[in-house]
């Protein structure tokens, strides 16, 4: 496990000193490892810039994830092909995308359920999906299934707008067997997204990932979910609001999404309306950055030092350096909320911002992760007197997701081939000091 905390700054672990937490950490022969695991839909993205027209004939509403028969298909691949259009095939699938960006900022394992053709051609669309997938992504529990593995097409309207069409393939054949207990019920999260539960019906991804909630929830373990497109919310967001109150620990959504769930426009209200269904929220506003928003015990809050903030709450950061809870762990319990601006504005040049809340949540995790495998490994530490559920503090869990969402739109792909900068060892330095 890389920490986040190879980072200097005072909130993240200090592995450059010698500190007698840090000799417990080295004097175990082998630390244990933590993990993330999540379920997706096995999806190839094929990206291609178009203009509106092209959306209206094939009946695709902007910005939503549409399925499309096989015959649409054909015909868009067919017209996108013979147009020289597509840019780009790519592994994608918004767990896909975010279990293989943990894997690379944590540089260790996650372990993804869903399907996987069992023939594979050199250079068909499942071959791809395996060569641009981290090494750490543990992909042994697949399930083997008799056709291909789905096609995303991304296109990207002239203002970066992306527009899904969904070919499915295979990609919702996952059966509930194949979702291993030990694997789900050891893990630091199971992260999920909303469109696993718009599965056909006979297809078995929906109660795949329903058995996957049944074992995570039997053992305390976080799910996580990241709700896609403001489409799929609005058909039915008090079937959302009751799912989440069930099952769900850490939402993670974009204003879009949020207004859809809540009725909120406002990024935060539309968060602090999610806290009432779950314990944590991750916030992402395109261009306005990103809000985290949680409990922490009234005896466990920190006041932050960074100047307060307006908004609809005001003054709503006043405790962002504490770190989330659950509520149920929590005696007297608070809402915290913290926000950044995006990094340095963002990136000069952005072809599109597909896959960068994506990023920002496999930041989370992997703060989360950390909190497991600090705990499992330091027991006796005094960040461990009280039950936290992440490893840093609300405000610094923005910084980071921020950082790794900005680095999707650099890097130009919902998919990092690198980390973040080693050089860059103090999140402080690298906002500040430039
Ligand atoms: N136009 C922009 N300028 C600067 N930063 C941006 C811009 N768009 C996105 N970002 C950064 O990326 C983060 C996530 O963006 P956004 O809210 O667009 O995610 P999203 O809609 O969930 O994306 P996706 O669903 O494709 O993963 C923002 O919080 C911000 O840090
Ligand atoms: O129906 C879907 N299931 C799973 N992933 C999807 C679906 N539609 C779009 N994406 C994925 O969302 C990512 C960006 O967040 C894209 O990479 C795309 O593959």
């Amino acid at each position: 496990m890389k920490f986040p905390g190879q980072r200097k700054s005072k909130h993240y672990f200090p592995v450059n000193h010698r500190d007698p937490l840090l000799a417990q950490l080295t004097h175990q022969p082998q630390a244990q490892a933590s993990y993330v695991c999540g379920i997706d839909q096995t999806l190839v993205d094929i990206e291609a810039k178009v203009e509106a027209e092209l959306l209206e004939r094939y009946g695709l509403p902007k910005g939503n994830s549409t399925l499309i028969n096989d015959e649409q298909a054909h015909a868009l691949y067919t017209e996108l092909k013979s147009n020289n259009m597509i840019s780009d095939e790519f592994a994608g699938g918004t767990i896909g995308n975010t279990v293989h960006n943990y894997s690379i900022l944590a540089d260790d394992r996650s372990v993804l359920f869903g399907v996987m053709s069992q023939n594979i051609m050199v250079g068909s669309y499942a071959y791809r999906y395996l060569c641009n997938t981290s090494s750490k992504v543990d992909l042994n529990y697949l399930q083997p299934v008799d056709g291909p593995i789905g096609r995303c097409f991304t296109l990207i309207s002239d203002d970066g707008e992306r527009t899904f069409a969904i070919s499915k393939g295979s990609m919702d054949k996952l059966t509930p067997e194949f979702i291993n207990k030990d694997v789900v019920q050891n893990s630091a999260a199971l992260v999920l997204t909303a469109y696993l539960m718009r599965a056909a019906e006979g297809d078995g991804m929906t109660s795949a990932a329903m058995k996957a909630i049944e074992y995570a929830k039997e053992a305390d373990v976080p799910v996580v979910l990241t709700l896609g497109t403001r489409f799929l919310i609005q058909e039915d967001p008090k079937w959302w609001q009751k799912f989440i109150k069930e099952h769900v620990t850490i939402l993670a959504m974009n204003e879009d999404e949020g207004e859809a769930l809540t009725g909120q426009v406002d990024p935060l209200l539309a968060s602090e309306a999610a806290l009432e269904w779950c314990d944590m929220v991750l916030t992402t506003a395109g261009p306005i950055g990103l809000y985290t928003a949680g409990y922490v015990d009234d005896s466990a809050k920190r006041q932050t030092s960074h100047p307060l903030l307006p908004g609809a709450i005001p003054e709503f950061n006043r405790y962002e350096f504490s770190r989330p809870m659950l509520k149920a762990d929590c005696d007297e319990p608070i809402k915290v909320y913290a926000h950044i601006s995006p990094y340095m504005g963002g990136p000069e040049l952005i072809r599109n911002t597909n896959g960068a809340g994506d990023g920002a949540l496999s930041a989370l995790l992997h703060d989360l992760s950390a909190n497991v495998f600090h705990k499992v490994n330091v027991p006796g530490s005094s960040k461990h007197k009280r039950e936290g559920l992440c490893y840093s503090s609300f405000s610094q869990i923005c910084k980071y997701a921020n950082r790794v969402a900005y680095e999707v739109l650099a890097q130009h792909s919902p998919r990092l081939s690198r980390a973040l900068p080693e050089r860059e060892d103090s999140l402080e330095e690298s906002y500040w000091e430039r």
